[in-house]
């Protein structure tokens, strides 16, 4: 895998990129304990964000893979890229990126997509905290995309009843919180990455949410507030969030399922 400058529009193979994948991989981890910063954490022997960049790579579609790193760890992550290859198959024609990411999720999509060329039609945006997501959801993101929808999210549904509550803050913190009310579940969806865009939509809701100044957990609801539509099409349990320990625990019961399988 080699973390290349940026080639003018141009992928590895010297054609117009299309498709590309920005994957911000700049924050801390707080919630998966001490620790170096989460992507760059091993599953397995190989960092997390290794294998988010050869699930991305995995797709014939994507051939510009943008990684937005840690902001004072862009050297760091090219070198940790450049010493673990792509499959072989694919080295050929996936370029990676690295440029350096921000304070906030949102922040760190914005610069990657700031390094992704004119010439891209279509951008995914990709959680290095989703690093199992199989090829196959990736492809039916980039093909909703390519059929037209301008926003398209990965989702399952979801196992467990909700409840919305009045949180407890200030001196009232850690009382039991009152329910106000059970959305029905049939209706909810857990969204996943990766979330996929045309490109002019990801970029203007990008600017509005910088201009307005607010927060969002995800590029899809940054779309929703620019009041474009954004559709869902089936996520995959293997494409789960590392977000606590025990997620790392799942994560290298996967590939060791997976290597047993088929020699992953
Ligand atoms: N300033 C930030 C914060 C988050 N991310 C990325 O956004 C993805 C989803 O974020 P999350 O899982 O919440 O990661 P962290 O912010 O690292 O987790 P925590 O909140 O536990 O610190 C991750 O790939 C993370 O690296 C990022 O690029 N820049
Ligand atoms: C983008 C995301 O993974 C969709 O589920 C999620 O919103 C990220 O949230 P986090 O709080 O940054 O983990």
């Amino acid at each position: 895998m080699s973390a290349t400058p940026d080639r003018g529009g141009s992928g590895a193979s010297g054609r117009p990129v299309r498709t590309a994948a920005v994957i911000p991989a700049a924050g801390r981890g707080v919630r998966l304990g001490p620790g170096a910063p989460k992507a760059l954490r091993p599953l397995n022997g190989t960092p997390m964000l290794v294998h988010a960049v050869r699930a991305m790579a995995g797709s014939r579609a994507v051939s510009l893979v943008v990684v937005v790193a840690p902001p004072d760890g862009a050297d760091e992550v090219r070198l940790l890229l450049d010493a673990h290859p792509l499959s072989d198959s694919l080295s050929d024609t996936t370029e990676v990126v690295v440029v350096p990411g921000g304070e906030t999720r949102q922040e760190s999509v914005r610069k990657g997509l700031a390094a992704v060329p004119e010439t891209v039609t279509t951008v995914l945006v990709h959680d290095a905290a989703r690093p199992l997501v199989p090829v196959d959801t990736v492809d039916a993101v980039v093909a909703a995309v390519r059929d037209g929808a301008p926003a398209v999210v990965p989702a399952l549904p979801l196992a467990d009843t909700v409840k919305q509550v009045e949180p407890r803050t200030g001196e009232r913190a850690g009382e039991p919180e009152p329910v106000v009310g059970t959305p029905e579940r049939a209706l909810l969806r857990a969204v996943q990455t990766p979330q996929g865009f045309d490109r002019a939509t990801l970029v203007a809701a990008h600017e509005k949410i910088t201009l307005e100044g607010e927060g969002a957990t995800d590029d899809a609801g940054m779309v929703e507030r620019l009041g474009v539509e954004v559709v869902v099409v089936p996520g995959h349990e293997e494409a789960f969030k590392v977000t606590r320990p025990l997620d790392l625990v799942l994560a290298e019961a996967v590939l060791a399922r997976r290597r047993a399988n088929d020699g992953f």
